[in-house]
């Protein structure tokens, strides 16, 4: 786990190098100290020697300083070395999380990616820092700390070298109790962020269903659930202090008896005792910090694992690896090359989708069952195919096959004559302009929105994709226009607005294809027959794919799909659609029937 997690050290190795050094250092320095103080209790004070202890004194202050200074090094070097392993680690995982194909992001749910990104890594890099100071400093302080000790006075010793393996057993056992008791406190933490993250995501929906208090009813569930863990947890934990406690008194009990005795025959000054005692404080002091670490690395590791687990995710939606971008690492930038020679790359000119007895199920988060069988069709270049049916008939399903949202689990689909599976995925994808059912809208100006899938977009361009969208003149109408700052996912505009603007931001990639999976359904029908105009006569060229409820949204279509059921019921234009399809018939009538009820 350690190695994996290793190589996002990369430049920030020689600062991690460095903490041990200056870690020795601020060692040496402080525990030369009470070995001074010794001379200046036991030479300088009987002997009335002022000079001496004048002399001393500041060599002691001298040392208390290097010390300090030292200490500041190794804290800063630990601390640059931790933060720049953390960013890195969490580039690397956002990195990772956008090569996700939705079976991925499925399966990890993402709320659970908002934690393992930030909470988790987190605590690798508080662990990191503290670790690399502690698990230097403790053992090298309890080494020297222990060799001075015994070179004042080696009978003495005898107590350290029993007091300190039984400290050891004592707090080694209570922690491997307690280790157990952190991994379940961190998944409760998991859970007490799942329920925030799914709340503040959906509040809209939780005020408009008046939830609130079964919404606080999870999460004082949730929460008591932490807070019982934690002080299990923690109520084992702090017996440790009283286990040391009585090791350490214990120990002080004994050095002073068996050192008072020799102070008074004359084998041992009363600095050398004093110092001795010292020692014995920084040696129990280390064994308490060394514990401390275990516990702390205990919630490292449950943190490590989850996080491996994103790294080392099989990513199923890949490119062909004949075409397939190899990343070359030159220091921190991946430049992307084609394995292939670019010119060898298929790429996507006129937009023929075809569906080849396409099968589908979802494999990690569905029934198990097929969500879409043996589908066939073909859609010509500049063709506007609607697609209509039931709810929960794979309608969405089927158009996220085409840029590979998902993949075919039998048959296939087929773009240009290539199967989809055989382009690069940026070269597939960069052709298909998508405005899926849930809309997103990022902050930052109306026009960085609609500029976000082309950022190379003139002005004229951006006004006339706006325009085609029939969003051009509520743009407009706001006091600071394209300037228009939207609130984060969009708050500012209304759901019909919103819908606008993902069109316009689709039409300005100039896709070869155009999918529209129920993006007009908060737009009136005038409007929308207006931008479906649009449509036929600024993207004549452009495949276009509408997956509508509204029959009148597609009725214009060159051939409308119906599916029932995961299976294509009936291909056909409206009229012949009247004529040869049950379900499409009852659609339309009870569509009908809706229209002149009102
Ligand atoms: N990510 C997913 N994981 C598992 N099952 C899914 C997922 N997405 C959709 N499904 C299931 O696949 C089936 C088809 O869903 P799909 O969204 O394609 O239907 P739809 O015709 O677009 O529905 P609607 O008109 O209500 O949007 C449904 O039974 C649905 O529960």
């Amino acid at each position: 786990m350690l190695k994996k997690l290793s190589i996002y050290i990369k430049q920030y190795k020689k600062y991690i190098l460095l903490v041990p050094v200056f870690v020795f250092l601020d060692v040496l320095c402080e525990l030369s100290m009470p070995l001074l103080m010794a001379r200046i209790v036991d030479q300088g004070i009987p002997a009335g020697d002022m000079a001496f202890i004048i002399k001393t004194g500041i060599f002691m202050v001298m040392l208390a300083l290097g010390a300090i200074f030292f200490g500041v090094l190794n804290m800063k070097f630990s601390t640059t070395g931790a933060i720049g392993f953390a960013a890195n680690l969490r580039s690397a995982l956002f990195e990772k999380v956008q090569k996700f194909s939705f079976n991925n992001i499925d399966k990890f749910s993402t709320a659970s990616l908002v934690t393992r990104l930030t909470n988790d890594v987190n605590n690798l890099q508080v662990t990191f820092i503290m670790g690399l100071r502690l698990l230097t400093r403790a053992p090298m302080m309890l080494v020297i700390a222990f060799f001075l000790a015994y070179r004042i006075n080696a009978r003495l010793s005898i107590v350290l070298a029993i007091a300190i393996p039984v400290l050891v057993i004592g707090v080694l056992s209570i922690i491997s109790q307690a280790v157990k008791r952190f991994s379940i406190m961190q998944e409760k933490i998991d859970n007490i962020n799942r329920v925030i993250q799914e709340n503040l995501i959906g509040i809209r929906v939780v005020k408009s269903f008046v939830r609130a208090d079964h919404e606080n009813t999870k999460f004082r569930n949730a929460n008591d659930d932490f807070t019982n863990s934690a002080i299990r947890a923690i109520s084992l934990a702090i017996l440790n202090m009283p286990v040391m406690m009585f090791v350490m008194n214990a120990a002080t009990i004994a050095i002073i008896w068996m050192g008072g005795k020799m102070v008074s025959t004359g084998i041992m000054g009363t600095g050398e005792l004093i110092s001795f005692i010292s020692y014995i404080f920084q040696i129990l002091f280390s064994v308490m910090m060394i514990s401390m670490m275990i516990i702390m690395s205990a919630r490292a590791e449950a943190s490590s694992k989850r996080i491996i687990e994103v790294l080392d995710t099989d990513i199923d939606i890949v490119d062909n690896p004949e075409f397939a971008l190899s990343a070359t690492l030159e220091g921190n930038n991946p430049a992307l090359v084609p394995a292939a020679g670019e010119q060898d790359c298929p790429q996507v000119t006129a937009g023929k989708v075809e569906f080849k007895k396409v099968d589908f199920k979802y494999s990690l988060t569905g029934s198990g069952e097929d969500v879409l069988r043996d589908v066939s069709f073909v859609a010509e270049p500049g063709q506007i195919v609607g697609i209509v049916g039931g709810t929960a008939s794979g309608k969405s399903t089927l158009v996220n096959l085409i840029p590979r949202l998902y993949d075919a689990t039998a048959g296939a689909v087929l773009v240009d004559g290539v199967d989809v599976r055989d382009y690069r995925l940026p070269d597939l994808r960069e052709k298909i302009g998508v405005v899926l059912q849930t809309n997103t809208l990022f902050s930052g100006t109306i026009r960085e929105n609609i500029m976000w899938g082309n950022e190379q977009a003139t002005e004229e361009e951006v006004v006339t994709a706006c325009k085609d969208a029939q969003a051009h003149d509520f743009i407009m109408s706001f006091p600071n226009g394209y300037d228009t700052v939207m609130g984060q996912g969009g708050v500012n505009v209304s759901g019909g607005q919103k819908q606008r603007l993902c069109i316009a931001r689709a039409i300005l990639k100039n896709p070869k294809i155009l999918i529209l999976d129920d993006s007009t359904s908060a737009v009136d029908m005038a409007t929308e027959a207006r931008i479906r105009e649009a449509f036929y006569h600024n993207l004549a060229d452009t495949t276009i794919f509408i997956i509508a409820q509204r029959i009148s949204s597609v009725q214009d279509a060159d051939k409308i799909i119906v599916l029932e059921d995961g299976c294509i019921s009936g291909i056909g234009t409206h009229a012949e659609l009247l004529q040869n399809n049950e379900i499409y018939r009852e659609i339309n009538s009870s569509q009908q029937e809706g229209v002149l009820g009102q």
